[in-house]
């Protein structure tokens, strides 16, 4: 508590690295809770970036302030690798390229992944995410293969038929009128719902609203909970919130189970998630968990993806019109359906999506451990360090991406990556995102849905203020105004 924490931060000091100060055992949990009000609370009303969004656009220049306003603030403080403290536990903020690259890809068991809060075990299950050794590579085996690309493309006409009934329900609320605003966050979410729901476990968004609904309510107090530092323990006292989330809990799995094995419609495909984790596995419980993963990280960030993308459109004209004429060029009429063979030409919408990718990755961070005392780079880092990896500020550092990392313009994806950690929204090496194929897939799908047949700019109702409730999403929502394209879209 006293000692060790001391020794650790004289080590740093002498090799250059500073930070805020240890604090005996909170750490500095309590400035970066602060920090985060701070953020939350400064009012985007007030602001310039209110007053352009008020005016139908919106800029990006305090975005990383607003979501890891600790590293905003510590990095400016203390050059852009420091030392904080998470409880007793030493944190090593990383953000070169090349010693990114040395710990995410480090196959020789180095660095691991951080322990998970037990509380987030809430939402995410033992699944994936936070498993380790044989038991990780046995999951990685079959989810792999229940994502790898070539299923991916198979799902193209479901996922075409998902997103094509969202705009049926559009054209209803349209009705006669020829403008209308939705909030398109809301709709992306049930959107990617759907189609998590149908491409892993066999069964429709309808039939799985109750899990989704479980994993909102429990989202929100777990998210609340991974603020603080865990007390050992604390999850077993019956407090109001700890029996709410017991109650979720219950309630999520046995819903999983019903859906499996209740009506075991899911079942029917043979490579899907779902009938691959039955095969291979005979305890129900280990099924489970990896189900609330998957429902969990299938739908939050692509969903937050889908919202952006928008979003990004809904500021950028010129790309709205670049993307929608590129469509017509490869894809012809819009009542055509898309095929997977038209994917890979939408060369302009892979450039929105990775740019959106860059300026809004879901996944602010990363975090890893060092199990040994290791070398990384110039620096000796002991066992037990953590390395958190600030994704998002490495998306705007203008070091890597120039004078212009706060804007956004696409075309700069068309030279090739200078760096593989300089851009890595689905993390890279072993641990890289599974799903990562079907939320490419999935995005220019929807993303070409929709720009073919609406034009759309923001509401003046937007208010641009992103935040982080364990993906990367709008605060208040994504209010766009559409208005329909009319004609057949003929090339
Ligand atoms: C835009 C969408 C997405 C983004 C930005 C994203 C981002 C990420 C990142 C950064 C990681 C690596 C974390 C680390 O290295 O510690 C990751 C892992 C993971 N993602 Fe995604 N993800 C997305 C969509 C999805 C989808 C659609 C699924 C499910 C179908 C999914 C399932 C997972 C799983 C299970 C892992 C853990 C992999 C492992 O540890 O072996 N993700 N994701």
């Amino acid at each position: 508590v006293i000692w060790v924490p001391f020794a650790i931060q004289r080590h740093f000091k002498n090799q250059g690295i500073y930070g805020p100060g240890y604090r005996p055992i909170a750490g500095n949990s309590a400035e970066i809770r602060s920090l985060f009000a701070r953020a939350a609370r400064s009012k985007p009303k007030s602001t310039p970036a209110a007053a352009a969004a008020a005016a139908g656009f919106f800029h990006h220049r305090d975005v990383v302030a607003r979501v890891s306003p600790f590293y905003h603030e510590w990095s400016r403080a203390y050059g852009k690798s420091f030392l904080y403290w998470f409880g007793l536990r030493p944190r090593l903020a990383v953000t070169s390229p090349e010693v990114i690259k040395e710990v995410l890809l480090n196959t020789g068991g180095s660095f691991g992944k951080v322990r998970l809060n037990p509380l987030s075990k809430l939402l995410f299950g033992e699944g994936l995410i936070g498993l380790a050794g044989d038991k990780w590579a046995l999951h990685r085996r079959i989810t792999n293969q229940a994502f790898n690309m070539e299923r991916v493309k198979e799902w193209v006409p479901e996922i075409a038929s998902s997103a094509g009934k969202v705009l049926e329900k559009w054209e209803f609320i349209r009705g006669e009128r020829e403008e209308f605003e939705i909030d398109v966050h809301k709709e992306a979410h049930n959107l990617s719902a759907d189609i998590i729901s149908r491409t892993a476990f066999g069964s429709s968004f309808e039939e799985g609203r109750r899990i989704f609904v479980l994993q909102d309510q429990q989202l929100d107090l777990v998210s609340l909970a991974l603020r603080s530092v865990y007390v050992p323990g604390f999850r077993f006292l019956p407090t109001r919130k700890n029996r709410e989330r017991w109650r979720l809990e219950k309630e999520t799995r046995d819903s999983i189970r019903v859906l499996i094995w209740g009506n075991g419609r899911g079942l029917g495909d043979s490579r899907n998630l779902l009938t691959l984790l039955t095969s291979s596995h005979r305890n129900q419980d280990d099924v489970i968990d990896e189900c609330k993963t998957f429902y969990f990280a299938g739908k939050e960030t692509t969903a937050n993806l889908l919202t952006f993308a928008l979003l990004l459109l809904a500021n950028h004209q010129e790309w709205q019109e670049k993307a929608r004429e590129e469509l017509i060029r490869v894809c012809g009429r819009r009542d055509q359906p898309l095929v997977a063979e038209n994917l890979r030409e939408l060369k302009i919408l892979s450039l929105i999506i990775n740019e959106t990718l860059r300026m809004y990755p879901p996944a602010v961070m990363i975090m890893r451990e060092a199990t040994k005392r290791v070398k990384l780079g110039s620096l000796e880092v002991p066992a037990g360090t953590q390395l958190y990896v600030p994704v998002i500020a490495i998306h705007y550092d203008s070091e890597i991406w120039g004078g212009d990392a706060h804007e956004f313009n696409p075309s700069r994806f068309e030279e090739p990556r200078k760096h593989m950690a300089s851009f890595f929204p689905f993390g890279i090496g072993p641990r890289n995102c599974v799903g990562q194929n079907l939320a490419v897939v999935e995005a220019k799908i929807v993303l070409a849905t929709i720009i073919r047949s609406y034009s759309f700019v923001l509401s003046p109702t937007y208010v641009h203020a992103p935040m982080v409730l364990i993906s990367l999403q709008p605060r208040y929502g994504a209010q766009i105004v559409f208005r329909k394209i009319s004609g057949n879209g003929d090339s």
